[in-house]
């Protein structure tokens, strides 16, 4: 942002002028919150976070609401447009203490936005303790104050917000949790910065949604027939034939022409019973893995879900990365390496088509220790370990994060809870492999995946099991499409 507002200014359009207009989107979201007049107390800080709240003062006062002004700090020390916006106050700024509080009908939060440097203590944090004891709605400037901008981590205590109005793009913390919990509903307004900037910035961070990714998801065409559509190999293993299925149907939902799925012997009635359009092969040792890996048309590789623990897991791991062929590796794929993660990474290295990873916290956690324990960022913990592994990293949880080796990363906030249920992991490492067997590139067909996945699972919500999950693709899919 700070490249962002240089960039413009340097464009000609005076900082203040940005500045009033962010206090201008914060005085309509105000109004918007408080249609009648309330008084609102406006609780600035020392830097132009604390500016925003000042021209966001005048405008509502000049509206007709009765407004008290806090300030954090002294009016002498403020700098810059902060400084200028002060001056624009004619009313008073005070102290803030227990009882400024009392009576207000809406806190505007301006007291730290992107500028935070470090914990809060002290005044600081004594005053959104004050702010979080109130019980009034609260409109946050840029972020809530004490959210990290950039990991979404609480410093030391942060502001809760009903709503938090934010300017010309969101911030990771907007979307990464518990910060994107604490900004309550977000809204997004445009100041005059315009779109040129970014090439200047060159943040390689996105929102997961369609725009990222619609331009590369595969349709049918009338020429197309189901080999052209792709062909999936879900390598079942002999345990857990439940997960191999939901991975198998979720693969077809998401438009895989063809898939098949591979178990051991015994497990074969299993499957054939329950999956109609899934081929259903023998695959009782390698070397039955190794055959079905001879078809070049099955040209896309799913390990994990139902693999099993231990070698054999890990020799098919290590053919499939060997076959030229996308790869995705889950659950049990991604448990048998936990003792070696660098063999892992050395077969993934020797793999010039995608390979997707989709661990959650846990796993993760076992395959990268030293990337987990050394950051507090969720996008930076996916983007290190997508580097080091040299695969697409799928950090999932409600928040899930996919990175790519070339550094770009999306931040998903469409799931819902409803989706922390068994299996559903399972569906998504499906829906991967699904679009990867359609040439989707690793990284879209990941971001597209873990978008498809949560507006499923949003569309059912209450009740929701994995089963369900495939079966809602078509909706979402049509909608999407449409
Ligand atoms: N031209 C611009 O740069 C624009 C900036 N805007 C606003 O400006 C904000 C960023 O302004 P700043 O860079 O001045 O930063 P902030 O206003 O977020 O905070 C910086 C001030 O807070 C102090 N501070 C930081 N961490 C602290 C802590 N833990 N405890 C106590 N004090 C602490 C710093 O010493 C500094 O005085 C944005 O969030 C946005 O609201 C908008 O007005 C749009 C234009
Ligand atoms: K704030």
């Amino acid at each position: 942002m700070k490249t962002a507002d240089a960039a413009t200014i340097a464009g000609g359009v005076p900082g203040i002028d940005l500045m009033e207009a962010a206090g201008r989107a914060v005085a309509d979201a105000a109004r918007g919150m408080c249609p009648v007049p309330c008084t609102v107390a406006v609780v600035c800080g020392p830097g132009n976070n604390g500016g925003d709240g000042f021209v966001g003062a005048r405008l509502l006062a000049e509206w007709g609401y009765p407004v008290r002004l806090m300030l954090l700090g002294s009016r002498a020390a403020l700098r810059g447009d902060a400084a200028v916006a002060a001056k624009r106050w004619a009313g008073e700024a005070e102290r803030f203490d227990a009882g400024t509080l009392k009576g207000c009908g809406l806190i505007v939060d301006a007291l730290f936005g992107a500028g935070l440097t470090r914990d809060l203590d002290g005044e600081a944090k004594a005053a959104v303790e004050r702010i979080n004891a109130s019980d009034c709605p609260v409109l946050a400037v840029d972020v809530p104050s004490g959210v990290d901008g950039d990991s979404g981590r609480v410093r030391g205590v942060a502001v809760k917000a009903t709503k938090t109005v934010t300017f010309f793009r969101y911030k990771p913390g907007h979307l990464l949790l518990p910060g994107r919990m604490l900004c309550g509903e977000r809204v997004l307004a445009q100041i005059g910065i315009p779109d040129a900037v970014l090439p200047e910035i060159g943040s390689r961070s996105f929102h997961n949604v369609p725009a990222l990714w619609r331009a590369g998801y595969p349709e049918p065409s009338l020429e197309s027939h189901k080999y052209t559509r792709g062909h999936a190999l879900v390598a079942a293993g002999s345990e857990m034939a439940g997960a191999a299925r939901l991975a198998s149907r979720a693969s077809l939902r998401a438009g895989a022409g063809v898939v098949t799925v591979a178990a051991s012997t015994e497990m074969l009635p299993i499957f054939k019973a329950a999956l109609e359009a899934v081929i259903v092969r023998a695959m009782d040792d390698l070397d039955d893995y190794a055959h079905l890996l001879e078809d070049k048309r099955r040209n896309a590789l799913l390990v994990g879900p139902g693999a099993g623990l231990g070698a054999d897991t890990r020799d098919r791991v290590r053919m499939a990365l060997g076959a030229g062929r996308p790869v995705v590796l889950d659950a049990d794929a991604l448990t048998s390496f936990e003792t070696q993660p660098r063999a892992m990474h050395q077969a993934i290295a020797a793999s010039d088509r995608p390979v997707v990873m989709t661990p959650h916290e846990g796993e993760f956690r076992r395959l990268f220790r030293q990337i987990a324990e050394g950051s507090d960022s969720k996008l930076e913990k996916a983007r290190a370990a997508a580097a080091l592994s040299g695969a697409v990293i799928v950090l999932k949880g409600a928040d899930t994060v996919v990175a790519s080796p070339d550094r770009r990363a999306a931040i998903a906030d469409n799931g819902t809870p409803w989706l922390a249920t068994a299996g559903s992991g399972d569906v998504l490492a499906g829906i991967v492999t699904g679009l990867l067997a359609q040439n989707m590139p690793g990284f879209e067909a990941a971001c597209a995946a873990v978008w498809l996945h949560g507006e499923a699972g949003s569309s059912i919500g209450p009740g929701l099991i994995s089963e369900d999950l495939p079966d809602a693709l078509p909706g979402v899919l049509k909608r999407l499409l449409s």
